[in-house]
């Protein structure tokens, strides 16, 4: 099997700086309150697949480590934040997960352009949001930026008694797409969650130079000023409600 699919599953445990207890220390660190270092870089990663694939409960479970069991579709687009510290550097995550209807796909298209990585989900257990995948193929093609990371995500892992689409059927549409890596995960069970993120930016970091700042990146799609929260020239994105 081909190693670069193989995303194994987070240790369990750890986690939680180290607690100083000294009296003396915690007064002094109470009254000289360091501000949190800035972000050295932002980054921005978009969401796709068929509707109810499990998109929102991906990016939700990373964000904030919660899950809904009933949540309503999602309606254009909507956007989560998180930083996370890799290689030594901090980087500001916007997470855009977009609705699976297609009746959406003019708002949802014009977010592709800006995201260094492209999380592209199915769920393992119907069997036609992993033939919708060409389609969505498609919309990368045309839509995202050629350097784009991409990510095949089988949702659903905690669902094997139903499933319907095979782990090695993944791997092969992944392995037709060139630099595609692959992984299955379970939203519900927090399995492979941080590390479709994790191993995405790091992929993207990796293709970076990181200690001189690149004008295209700092314009663009990374930035080491303070950024909107929402592209300009974009849409606001719909909240949805859970
Ligand atoms: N068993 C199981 N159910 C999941 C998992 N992930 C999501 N779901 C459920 O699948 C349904 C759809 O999840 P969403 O996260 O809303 O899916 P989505 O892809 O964002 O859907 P749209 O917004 O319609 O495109 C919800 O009922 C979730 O609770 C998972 O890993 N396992």
């Amino acid at each position: 099997m081909d190693s670069r699919y193989d995303i194994p599953r987070r240790a369990a445990g750890g986690g939680g700086g180290s607690a100083n207890s000294s009296p003396a220390l915690g007064a002094q660190s109470r009254r000289r309150k360091m501000p949190p270092r800035p972000a050295d870089f932002k980054l921005q990663i978009i969401i796709i697949g068929s509707r109810g694939v499990g998109k929102t409960s991906i990016m939700e479970r990373f964000t904030d480590d919660t899950f809904c069991e009933a949540c309503k579709s999602t309606v254009g687009v909507d956007f989560k934040i998180k930083t996370v510290e890799l290689r030594g550097k901090k980087i500001r995550l916007q997470i855009w997960d977009t609705a699976g209807q297609e009746r959406f796909n003019s708002i949802t298209s014009a977010y592709y352009r800006g995201a260094k990585g492209i999380v592209l989900v199915y769920d393992i257990t119907k069997q036609e949001t992993f033939d919708d995948l060409p389609k969505w193929m498609k919309m990368i093609d045309k839509y995202a930026s050629e350097e784009a990371e991409l990510l095949l995500v089988g949702n659903k892992l905690d669902c094997e008694t139903d499933r319907i689409i095979s782990r090695q059927q993944g791997e092969r549409f992944s392995s037709r797409i060139s630099g595609m890596r692959f992984c299955e995960a379970s939203a519900k069970d927090n399995f492979n969650v941080d590390e479709i993120f994790l191993k995405l930016v790091d992929d993207i970091l990796s293709k970076m130079p990181l200690e001189v700042p690149n004008t295209e990146f700092s314009n663009s799609v990374l930035s080491l000023q303070p950024e909107p929260e929402v592209p300009p020239e974009l849409p606001p994105p719909r909240m949805r409600c859970c």
